[in-house]
């Protein structure tokens, strides 16, 4: 898929361009135009131009839902497009695409159109006696307002499904938006242009504009005065960079960034499916997820035991996918190496997989189990975003969590115990926004995703996107 800016209705492609790599194996598989500053102002002002007509005006969610479900409809219809073109992009296993990115990506298109309803929350006032102005009874009810052009950033790591998870609840509530996907991944944007263009929404409603972050479009678009909210997600040194450059517009933002989540084996927990479960939380696309586990804690009796199983596991992997870029392989590469120095053991992997064919040619690195590492680690407390995990041991419940919120972050933590009270008892003292109990990105839509600390501001999902990504409006009727 040929990438183009999508503004106002038009795809073009004009600007300076830059090369799209294959993380395969190192080829050029297209040009990215790279949008100006003047085609970033383009794009918000078609959005803005949008919003004069019947898009997001009061009453029109089920227009609203129907055109959600005809994008979802055309994401299906073009669907082994989109298998192709990300998996060109990122280089994942197809089947990662085929059975995640895709599916996900219609799949929050129709979340939304099924959550959408005009739901005016009505209650009736008893007037607080002192307090209110005037007497007798009066009915209150909230309407939802669209906040405007919302700017939607997205990374690379699940360029569809994440930008897309922004895109359906900001359309679904009468926005309009405009989309800069990361400049590693750009094709299911522009085919996503496509289908949404097909579905026949209003000019301007989406658009697309292409290129990098800092001092260029990214920034062109985060700092924009005619933004009227940011949804972001990615490291956390960028989100910190976008609140400063949207800070002179108090640009409202909803932010989900970086992690580096922990995992906690309990003795008693099901060791099998613990270490199925961790082993899927660590590699899963190369640990390029954010919710992946970087940090495993696991309880001394079986420490020795589940350490050698994991690292045979990792040591086993195969079919799995490369680094998005030569940078990011030269990053965690890096991370390899100061492990060492810091002193790690490393049972399984630590380099870069010779396969003998073009993927030598790509930027790959071998599936890592490190142990030996103080918890003061750079290694054990940076997110290295990679197929790498640091076990260590513990010996009690307190120091398991004590060790697990010992993170500047706290987005997604996983607990492997048969003990459901003890579970129960652990879980909501884990701080993180999101913990999984003898599971693994097992995800409801409309559960609240995100996280606290450095990975992340507010909740998406269900409500908690509508919320965002509208204004409730309280309107009080005297009777
Ligand atoms: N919490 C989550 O749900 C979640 C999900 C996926 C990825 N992530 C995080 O994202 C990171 C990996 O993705 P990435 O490398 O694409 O992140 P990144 O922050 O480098 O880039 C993300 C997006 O921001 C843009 N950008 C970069 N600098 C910018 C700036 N100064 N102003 C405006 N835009 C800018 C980039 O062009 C890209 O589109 C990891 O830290 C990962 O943990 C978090
Ligand atoms: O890399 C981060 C993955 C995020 C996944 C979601 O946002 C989701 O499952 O809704």
């Amino acid at each position: 898929m040929k990438a183009e800016h999508y503004v106002g209705g038009v795809f073009r492609s004009d600007g300076p361009a830059f090369p799209l790599v294959s993380p395969v194996d190192g080829t050029e598989l297209g040009a990215v135009p790279e949008a100006t500053r003047e085609v970033v102002d383009d794009a918000v002002t078609a959005a803005r131009a949008a919003l004069t007509g019947t898009w997001g005006a009061p009453g029109g969610e089920p227009e609203r839902a129907a055109a959600l479900r005809r994008i979802a409809d055309g994401i299906d219809a073009r669907f082994a497009e989109f298998v192709e073109a990300e998996v060109a992009d990122t280089g994942r296993p197809r089947e990662f695409a085929e059975t995640v990115d895709v599916p996900r990506a219609a799949g929050n298109f129709r979340a939304y159109a099924d959550l959408l309803y005009g739901r005016p929350e009505r209650s009736y006032t008893t007037p607080v006696p002192g307090w209110s102005v005037g007497a007798g009874q009066a009915l209150n009810y909230t309407v939802r307002r669209p906040l405007g052009v919302v700017a939607v950033v997205s990374p690379w790591n699940l360029p569809l499904l994440l930008s897309t998870w922004k895109i359906a609840p900001a359309l679904a509530c009468g926005n309009a938006v405009v989309l800069k996907p990361s400049e590693e991944t750009p094709s299911t944007a522009t085919l996503l242009a496509h289908v949404i263009a097909d579905a026949g929404l209003p000019d301007g409603v989406f658009n697309v504009v292409h290129g990098h972050g800092a001092g260029a479009a990214g920034e062109f678009l985060t700092g924009h005065q005619g933004v009227d909210a940011i949804a972001f997600t990615g490291e956390s040194a960028t989100g910190a960079a976008i609140m400063r450059n949207a800070a002179d517009h108090v640009t409202p933002v909803s932010f989900e960034l970086g992690g580096k989540n922990p995992a906690l084996v309990f003795a008693d927990a099901d060791l099998d499916a613990a270490l199925d479960g961790t082993v899927r939380s660590c590699f899963t696309h190369s640990g390029q997820i954010c919710l992946c586990t970087e940090r495993v804690y696991v309880e001394r009796p079986v420490f020795d035991e589940f350490v050698a199983r994991l690292a045979a596991r990792a040591r086993a992997l195969d079919g799995y996918g490369p680094m998005i870029s030569a940078e990011h392989r030269d990053k965690v590469l890096s991370y390899y190496a100061l492990a060492r120095a810091e002193g790690a053991t490393v049972v399984a992997g630590g380099g870069v997989p010779e396969f003998g064919d073009a993927r030598d040619g790509g930027f790959h690195v071998e599936p890592t189990v490190l142990t030996g590492l103080p918890e003061t680690a750079r290694a054990v407390r940076e997110e290295i975003f990679g197929p790498v995990c640091h076990v260590a041991p513990f010996d009690t419940e307190d120091e398991a969590l004590r060790l697990a919120n010992d993170s500047p972050y706290g987005l997604a933590a996983t607990v492997w115990t048969r003990d459901l009270s003890r579970a129960h008892r652990v879980a909501p003292r884990v701080e993180t926004g999101i913990v999984w109990v003898n599971c693994w990105n097992l995800r409801d839509l409309r559960t609240p995703f995100g996280g606290v600390k450095a990975s992340g501001i507010g909740r998406e999902g269900g409500e908690y996107s509508l919320d965002f990504f509208s204004e409730p409006v309280n309107v009080c009727v005297q009777i």
